[in-house]
């Protein structure tokens, strides 16, 4: 095993990010247990690990990372602070070419520098190895109830960020009683789960899609809409998963029947371009579309939910879209439908979402960045060395283009 150094470093991005991609704890670990791996960390006095916590656990703090051989972050790194010629792992948001990042990877490949993407890791499947939806999906779940319990005044739920962590949480859900809700639960992925685990906590039912469009219950309930339950193909009447991926744009929306029946959707799918959106913006005017609140958690501007046009704070999470003018209105209007979107949801949860993304950076991904010649890291370069990785070649107008700025 070769030697090899690690340095977390202080997010420079705006607004604040307070996550981090080791705990103390598991620094603390790693040393003890991976030989031939050190760590150090430079100071931050806005992570949600406090710099004495990494002291404590025996993890030098130091300033200079640059005999670094690895530097984790957690989002975009500013270009001012790029140290030429290493090797960084975060989120870069440039694999879809999007324009705000431009700059950032015309730095990463002038200086030198490797670039790995969290979002890249993927297992053979295809599946994604680490990321924040899990948690994403906790704290929007707990929003869309908040929301909907302060748009109706029948229940009150606080804010996830004054809680200490998730446990403390959970504690706030014991003598809870939600009226005879229904919930709609879209996706399968991470944010998904995360949803789910909300409503266990918070004891609504599950139930089966073909049971909740035939009845209302004298209990609040949830039914979880997967691939199959909201797509189809209109020439085959059937959904094929792979053909879905590669296709979209061949499929329709199998939603319509639940705006008839659902108050709460909390959604997760995963969404892009082709995608076939739940519903139509026109539709929130039909009588029959019940649905009062929404919790976005994919979070896509006109994405799956057509009415989710901006993307709001952690301060302020929710706002309304007028019904019949489909305009922006403020939150917990009656003539209006109330949306929480929010892109950092995990940052209500910092401590706990921070511990989650190191169990699986450790288990799924760490002895790659110990050993030489990991195809699933390289599957992940998107940059090394001034050129683009071998995956990433499409990105080649983007790295070459003239800046465009972001509005
Ligand atoms: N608001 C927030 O703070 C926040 C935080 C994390 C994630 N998100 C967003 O939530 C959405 C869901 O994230 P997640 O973590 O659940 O994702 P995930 O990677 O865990 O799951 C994705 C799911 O989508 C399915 N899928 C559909 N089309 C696919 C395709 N073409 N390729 C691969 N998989 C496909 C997969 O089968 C999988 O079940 C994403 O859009 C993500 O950006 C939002």
């Amino acid at each position: 095993m070769k030697q090899v150094k690690i340095g977390l470093i202080r997010e420079g991005k705006i607004p604040h990010d307070s996550r981090v991609a080791l705990t103390p704890a598991q620094c603390k670990w790693l040393q003890a247990h991976r030989p031939g791996l050190s760590l150090v960390v430079q100071p931050s006095p806005g992570r949600c690990y406090k710099d004495e916590e990494y002291e404590r656990a025996g993890i030098l703090l130091t300033e200079d990372l640059t005999d670094c051989d690895i530097l984790l972050g957690i989002k975009e790194v500013p270009v001012t602070d790029l140290i030429g010629q290493k090797t960084y792992l975060f989120f870069s948001h440039t694999k879809k070419k999007q324009p705000h990042n431009q700059k950032l990877l015309q730095a990463i490949l002038q200086k030198k520098i490797t670039l790995i993407d969290y979002e890249c890791l993927e297992h053979e499947d295809g599946k994604r190895i680490i990321g924040f939806g899990f948690f994403a999906g906790i704290v929007g779940a707990h929003n869309g109830l908040m929301a909907y319990g302060n748009r109706t005044g029948l229940f009150h739920l606080e804010r996830v960020y004054k809680q200490k962590n998730f446990k403390e949480l959970i504690h706030t859900y014991f003598g809870l009683r939600l009226p005879n809700l229904k919930i709609a639960v879209t996706g399968s992925g991470r944010v998904a789960h995360g949803l789910l685990e909300i409503m266990n906590l918070m004891g609504v039912h599950e139930v089966e899609p073909d049971e909740y469009l035939e009845r209302r219950f004298n209990y609040p309930v949830y039914t979880q809409l997967k691939g199959p339950d909201l797509y189809r193909h209109p020439a085959t009447g059937t959904y094929n998963r792979l053909d879905f991926h590669e296709h979209p744009q061949q499929y329709v929306s199998k939603f319509h029947p639940y705006t008839r029946q659902t108050d709460i959707l909390l959604n997760g799918v995963y969404w892009y371009e082709g995608v076939p959106r739940l519903f139509e913006t026109g539709d929130i005017r039909l009588d029959d579309f019940i649905i009062e609140t929404i919790a976005d958690v994919s979070d896509d501007e006109n994405g799956s939910v057509p009415i989710n046009k901006q993307t709001q704070t952690i301060d302020a999470p929710v706002y309304g879209i007028d019904r019949e003018t489909g305009a922006v209105t403020a939150p917990y209007l009656k003539s209006s439908i109330d949306i929480m979107a929010v892109g950092n949801l995990p940052n209500e949860l910092p401590r706990d979402a921070s511990r989650y993304f190191g169990e699986q950076l450790i288990k799924f991904v760490l002895d790659d960045l110990l050993h030489d010649g990991s195809t699933l890291l390289a599957r992940a370069t998107i940059a090394g060395n001034g050129t683009l990785g071998a995956y990433y070649t499409y990105l080649q107008d983007y790295a070459d283009g003239t800046i465009q700025e972001h509005l």
